[in-house]
C-alpha cells in the first residue's frame, strides 16, 4: 500500500525515499493520484519539451522513413534502410516479420511487471536482486542526475536461457525471450544490409559477435505526469548499442533530433511496426557514416506509456573500433579503439548529455 499522500511529497528526502528506496517508483507517486510535480523531476527550461522547437507534421513517414519489408530482397529495401541509417539513424519498419502477437503479448506483460506491487518490484532492484543481470530501476542514474526522469524501467542483459528462466520476473519472461528471438532473423537481416554498404561482403561468425553479440532488453514505464511540460520521460542521449530495436506503443512521445540538429522530430507510432535506430557502437565501427541520433522522450499527462527496446550490441569484451573495410580506401579514423564495457560504464556512470558520450571514443 502507498503510504498518505502528506507522508510523500512534503519534504524531498522522502519523495527519494519511496521512489528509488522502497522502490515504488514514479508509477507509485503516479497512482496517488499526485497533483504536483515534486521539485527533483522539474528539469532546466533547456531540456523541457515545448511545441516550439519540434516540427510539426500530421503525415508519418514524411520525415523519419517508414519502409515496408514484405519484399526484403529487393535490392530497394536495402537501400532505403541504408540511406535512413545514414541521413537520420532511425526508421520504422512494417511488414518485418515479427508476428504481431509477439509484439502485443509483450507489451501485455510491460504492464503486468510495472502493475506488481512494489514489494514484488523490489526484489529486482540493484540492492536486492539475485542477478547483476536483472535491474528494476527508476530515472536513468538517480545519483548522478541533477533533475529526475519520470520514468521507471527494468533492464534485461540475456546471459543465457538458463539465467533468463532462473531470474527474470515471472510476470514478463516468457514473452520477452520470445520477443528477443523472434527479432534475431530480422536483426540478421538489417545488419547484413547494413555491411554491404560498408563493404563488407559477409556476416561471418566474428562479425555477428561483433555486431549482435550480446543484447540487453529494457521494459520502460512513463506513467500519468501531473505536470508533464516540466519534465522528461528520458532526457537527450544517443544509445550506446549497435542497433535499437524499439518496441513503443500507441500513445507516443518519443523525439529525435532533426537532420538540421536544432529541431525534434517526433516518431509517431504506427501499427505493428518496429522503430529502429543506430547505436554509438555501430557509429564508431562506420567510421560516422550510420549516424546515431540524439532521441528524447516526454513526459505524458493523460496515459501510461510503455515501450520495449531491445539493444543489440558488441559483446563487453569486444574492442570497438572502425572497421578494416571502411578505411581500406584511405579514410582517416575519427574513432580510436575502446573496450565496449568500458564505453557502456562510461555511459551508465553519469547523466545523460546528448551526444556527449560518443567523445569518449573520439581519436
Ligand atoms: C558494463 C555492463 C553494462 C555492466 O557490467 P558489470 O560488470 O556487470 O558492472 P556493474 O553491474 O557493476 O555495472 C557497472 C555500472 O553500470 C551501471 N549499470 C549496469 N546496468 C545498468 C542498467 N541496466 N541501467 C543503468 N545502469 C546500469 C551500474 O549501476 C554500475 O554503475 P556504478 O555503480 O556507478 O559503477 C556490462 O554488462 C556490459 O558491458 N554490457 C554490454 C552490453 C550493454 O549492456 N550495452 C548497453 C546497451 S543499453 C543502451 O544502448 C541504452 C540504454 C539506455 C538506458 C536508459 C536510457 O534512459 C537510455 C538508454
Ligand atoms: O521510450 C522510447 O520510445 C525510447 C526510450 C529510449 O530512448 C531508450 O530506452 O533508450
Ligand atoms: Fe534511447
Amino acid at each position: 500500500m502507498a503510504p498518505p499522500v502528506a507522508q510523500t511529497i512534503t519534504d524531498p528526502s522522502s519523495v527519494t525515499d519511496f521512489v528509488i528506496s522502497k522502490s515504488h517508483g514514479v508509477r507509485g507517486l503516479s497512482e496517488m493520484g499526485l497533483k504536483a510535480l515534486p521539485k527533483q523531476y522539474i528539469q532546466p527550461l533547456e531540456e523541457r519539451i515545448t511545441t516550439m522547437n519540434v516540427v510539426a507534421t500530421t503525415n508519418p513517414g514524411e520525415y523519419i522513413p517508414i519502409i515496408d519489408m514484405s519484399n526484403s530482397d529487393d535490392p530497394k529495401v536495402a537501400e532505403a534502410i541504408c540511406n535512413a541509417a545514414e541521413k537520420w539513424g532511425f526508421f520504422q519498419l512494417v511488414n518485418h516479420g515479427v508476428p504481431i502477437e509477439v509484439l502485443e503479448n509483450v507489451k501485455e506483460a510491460t504492464h503486468r511487471f510495472f502493475e506488481l506491487p512494489a514489494e514484488k518490484k523490489t526484489k529486482y532492484s540493484v540492492e536486492h536482486s539475485a542477478s547483476k543481470n536483472v535491474r528494476f530501476g527508476t530515472s536513468f542514474s538517480p545519483h548522478a542526475e541533477k533533475a529526475l526522469e519520470w520514468k521507471d524501467w527494468l533492464s534485461l542483459f540475456y546471459v543465457s536461457e538458463d539465467e533468463a528462466s532462473a531470474f527474470w520476473p515471472p510476470a514478463c519472461k516468457a514473452e520477452v525471450l520470445e520477443y528477443m528471438k523472434k527479432t534475431d532473423i530480422l536483426t540478421k537481416q538489417i545488419l547484413e544490409m547494413l555491411m554491404k554498404r560498408l563493404n563488407v561482403k559477409e556476416l561471418d561468425q566474428e562479425k555477428e559477435h561483433l555486431l549482435m553479440g550480446s543484447k540487453r532488453i529494457n521494459l520502460n514505464c512513463y506513467p500519468v505526469c501531473p505536470n508533464p511540460e516540466l519534465t522528461v520521460g528520458v532526457g537527450r542521449h544517443s544509445d550506446v548499442s549497435t542497433l535499437t530495436i524499439l518496441l513503443q506503443d500507441h500513445i507516443g512521445g518519443l523525439y529525435i533530433r532533426g537532420t538540421d540538429k536544432k529541431s525534434w522530430v517526433h516518431v509517431p507510432p504506427v501499427k505493428g511496426s518496429l522503430v529502429i535506430n543506430i547505436g554509438d557502437a555501430l557509429q564508431i565501427m562506420s567510421n560516422g557514416r550510420y549516424k546515431s541520433i540524439e532521441h528524447r522522450v516526454a513526459a505524458n499527462g493523460c496515459k501510461n506509456r510503455i515501450s520495449v527496446p531491445i539493444f543489440v550490441n558488441p559483446r563487453p569484451s569486444d574492442l570497438i573500433v572502425p572497421l578494416p573495410e571502411v578505411l581500406a580506401s584511405g579514410e582517416k579514423a575519427v574513432y580510436k579503439q575502446v573496450l565496449y564495457s568500458d564505453y557502456v560504464k562510461h555511459f551508465f556512470r553519469k547523466a545523460h548529455d546528448g551526444k556527449g558520450t560518443i567523445d569518449f571514443a573520439k581519436a
